[in-house]
């Protein structure tokens, strides 16, 4: 949460043009200080995101005694190896970071001390018993607000065994949160998802020399192995291309290169859906980046329509739905989203917080559902003054939303785009044609 709100005016835009980087991918930068951390020898990241989130992962290692160096370029961890790290002196706090608290507290069950993650005010409302009851399970002593379901969580690690955990939901943080715990586990922790959710850490632990085997929709990782500090140059976060994807599809005349985006196939739904919808989008000079796939994006403004998004695209596109849903309110005919129940636990409900500032703007017909939206599609958009609802991605996707729209939009506060995206604005700017 910050002190001061951050309100911010947005105006209309004739086009969307140029060329831009977006910033380091967040669910890569926090994994590589994670596994930096408890790594061997040194690890170096260049393109390490700068955002509030990472930051939180960062300073928690710092206070379990794991030296950080950071020149404003390269971040340098000097890895304590699997059971190098310290009991922190108080608690560690994890923001506003969903990723940070959850991985966590799969890390510390097991560690052999105790600890206390908590959050800000948004992050103390999001469920943690989905990892809170497998890691009990695994053995952890773990105690929370709301019967041990909600943060703060006090933490008493040690003693693990493993378990083959199927997940009712597809989350990387679950996943993610007993792979960690795994590694401190006595046998196989094995965890399965109902469908194949962001690979980054299955992809990493292989990366530092983790004792891991994977099949389609499981992982299994043996305890024990020492980690080797590794080089990571991290790529461009494809949840913060997805604003610029959509800015450039729905503004006529535009056309945007976004170099260096992390093209993962579990994290590539938007462009899927995107390219459903009409959209036209290249990907150029396709390589691969410490053990991730890169690409560079060409987007041309296209007349999109509208489609039904549900399925295994759901948790490939879970962080890029209030962007998708800015596409589909100006796309001809409707577009329906279902299998998206995830999104009413981020930051905030996602499909209220959009439904309701769409409506604010002049979209057409928005029905809530259960799990998803339908949006009727319209030619243009009027403007307003909607809420961010303290979520970045809210606050970044109402920004799209006001280069189509025939009058400004004002949001009442943007200081949240900090966690995942400093420097969202000026890019913003630099790539609008007014
Ligand atoms: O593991 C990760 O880095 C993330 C997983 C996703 O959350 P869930 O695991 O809750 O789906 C995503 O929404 C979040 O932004 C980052
Ligand atoms: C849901 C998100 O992140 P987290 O769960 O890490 O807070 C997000 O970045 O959209």
């Amino acid at each position: 949460m910050h002190e001061q709100a951050q309100p911010i005016s947005v105006l209309p835009a004739r086009a969307v043009r140029g060329e831009l980087a977006i910033p380091g991918d967040k669910s890569i930068s926090h994994r590589s200080i994670m596994l930096g951390a408890l790594a061997q020898g040194t690890s170096r990241i260049t393109n390490f995101l700068r955002g509030e989130d990472n930051f939180s992962t960062m300073k928690a290692f710092r206070a379990m005694g794991v030296p950080i160096e950071d020149d404003g370029q390269t971040i340098i961890v000097h890895g304590v190896g699997l059971h190098g790290l310290k009991e922190p002196g108080d608690v560690l706090d994890c923001g506003n970071s969903g990723t940070t608290i959850r991985l966590m507290t799969g890390l510390l069950s097991g560690q052999s001390f105790f600890s206390v993650l908590t959050g800000d005010q948004y992050l103390r409302k999001r469920p943690m018993k989905r990892v809170v009851e497998p890691l009990a399970r695994m053995g952890a002593r773990i105690a929370g607000r709301g019967g041990g379901t909600l943060a703060p969580l006090a933490i008493t690690g040690g003693n693990l065994t493993g378990i083959d955990y199927q997940s009712p939901i597809a989350s990387a943080q679950v996943k993610s949160a007993l792979m960690l715990a795994g590694l401190y586990a006595s046998g196989e922790t094995r965890v399965t998802e109902p469908s194949l959710s962001r690979d980054h850490s299955e992809r990493m632990f292989t990366f530092f020399g983790a004792d891991l085997d994977r099949s389609s929709h499981g992982v299994t990782v043996r305890g024990g192995r020492e980690l080797q500090g590794q080089e990571i140059c991290v790529p461009g976060d494809i949840s913060s291309a997805a604003f610029f994807l959509v800015a450039a599809l729905i503004v006529p005349g535009s056309e945007l290169l976004i170099r260096n985006v992390g093209v993962n196939p579990t994290r590539t739904g938007v462009i899927d859906i995107l390219q459903a919808m009409g959209g036209d989008i290249t990907l150029q000079d396709q390589r691969e980046v410490s053990g991730e796939p890169v690409a560079d994006l060409l987007v041309r403004s296209s007349r999109l329509k509208g489609v039904e998004i549900g399925g295994d695209v759901v948790p490939r596109a879970i962080d890029e739905f209030p962007a998708i849903c800015v596409a589909a309110a100006v796309a001809e005919g409707t577009t329906t989203i279902k299998d998206a129940k995830e999104l009413r636990v981020k930051e905030t409900d996602r499909i209220a917080a959009m439904a309701a500032n769409l409506r604010i703007v002049g979209a057409g017909q928005i029905d809530e559902t259960e799990d998803g939206m339908i949006i009727q599609g319209v030619e243009s958009l009027s403007g307003g003054s909607v809420t961010s609802y303290g979520d970045h991605r809210i606050a970044m996707s109402l920004s799209v939303a006001a280069l189509v729209c025939r009058h400004q939009v004002e949001i009442d506060d943007v200081a949240c785009v900090a966690t995942s995206f400093p420097g969202f604005y000026e890019l913003l700017d630099r790539v609008s044609v007014r």
